[in-house]
């Protein structure tokens, strides 16, 4: 285990941003950190960041309750401030100056960092050119370049366009074998790709913490797409597990099962009427679905 949050409350006079929380990160995982506008995610993520101080509650990094852990994390705010008229080699000699990065060290650390995340070619041009995807690799770099044990990103891919998204999913990507990553995000599609497992915020609290498995075991149903050649309508009716038929033409029906569902029984069944089965697929719930049924309990 790598951190462990107990009862970590944040308010605002009368308002419970984060309203006692617990929850722990371990060691080598990739956690999404998910939940509606106003949920609390920025909040958690700056008091854990070490960036605001909780109202109540402790956030302990490791074994060692005296260290100072703000030096092992590294962080991506929401909406990352540049100074325009700098290149990214000066950004980043300025932000390891920030970091103590020994000086010996951090030319080579800089060159390393603006290599991994593809800004090489880029290095002696101003910042103010870049394009929202460039500011955001750069934005990532300042927060790996010091090598943290923990990285947090908040909403690293939401203002993006599709290439941007994916070239910023992918680092994450590569990261998760080398940090324990913290991300928060409203792109669940891109969550699903990279995450390990989920936090859900609802109102300051949590709705959901556990392993993406867990959440697809629990909140995820199974269907199945199929097609026949001849009509399927009331065909299936009565067939043991389906528990509703969607019609998507006369041929083609999505079966919404249930535990007890057999794929002998409809086929049986599709025999009896002499219909030939063309398509069948298992469709799996997505995390948007699961996100919404846990959001809505
Ligand atoms: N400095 C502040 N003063 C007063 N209220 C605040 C402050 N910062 C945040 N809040 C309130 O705390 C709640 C949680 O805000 P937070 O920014 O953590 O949510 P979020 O989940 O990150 O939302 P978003 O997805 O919109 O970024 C919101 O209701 C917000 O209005």
């Amino acid at each position: 285990m790598l951190v462990e949050i107990k009862h970590l409350k944040k308010s605002y006079k009368q308002h419970q941003a984060v309203n006692g929380i617990s929850f722990q990160i371990e060691k080598g995982s990739c956690v999404a950190l998910l939940g509606p506008n106003g949920a609390g995610k920025t909040t958690t993520l700056q008091m854990l960041a070490g960036m605001l101080t909780p109202t109540s509650g402790t956030i302990q990094f490791g074994e060692n309750t005296n260290r100072d852990f703000r030096q092992q994390i590294g962080f991506l705010p929401q909406h990352p401030s540049f100074f325009n008229w700098m290149t990214p080699v000066e950004f980043l000699q300025f932000v390891g100056k920030l970091s103590h990065i020994p000086q010996s060290k951090l030319s080579s650390k800089i060159e390393e960092t603006l290599e991994f995340v593809s800004l090489q070619d880029v290095k002696a041009k101003r910042i103010g050119g870049f394009s929202g995807g460039m500011k955001q690799r750069l934005g990532l770099a300042q927060a790996l370049l010091h090598k943290p044990e923990l990285l947090i990103l908040d909403e690293p891919v939401s203002a993006l366009d599709p290439d941007g998204r994916r070239d910023v999913i992918e680092i994450i990507q590569q990261l998760k074998s080398t940090m324990t990553i913290l991300f928060s995000t409203h792109v669940l599609h891109d969550a699903e790709q990279v995450c390990d497992s989920v936090i859900m915020l609802k109102q300051g609290e949590i709705a959901w913490n556990g392993s993406l498995e867990e959440l697809r075991g629990k909140h995820t149903t199974s269907s199945y797409k199929i097609q026949t050649d001849q009509s399927l309508t009331g065909k299936l009716d009565g067939v043991i597990g389906i528990d509703s038929i969607e019609y998507l033409s006369s041929h083609t029906a999505k079966l919404h099962v249930n535990e007890a569902f057999q794929t002998n029984v409809l086929l049986h069944k599709l025999i009896e009427h002499n219909l030939t089965l063309c398509h069948f697929e298992q469709i799996q719930d997505s995390l948007e679905d699961a996100y919404m049924k846990v959001m809505n309990q």
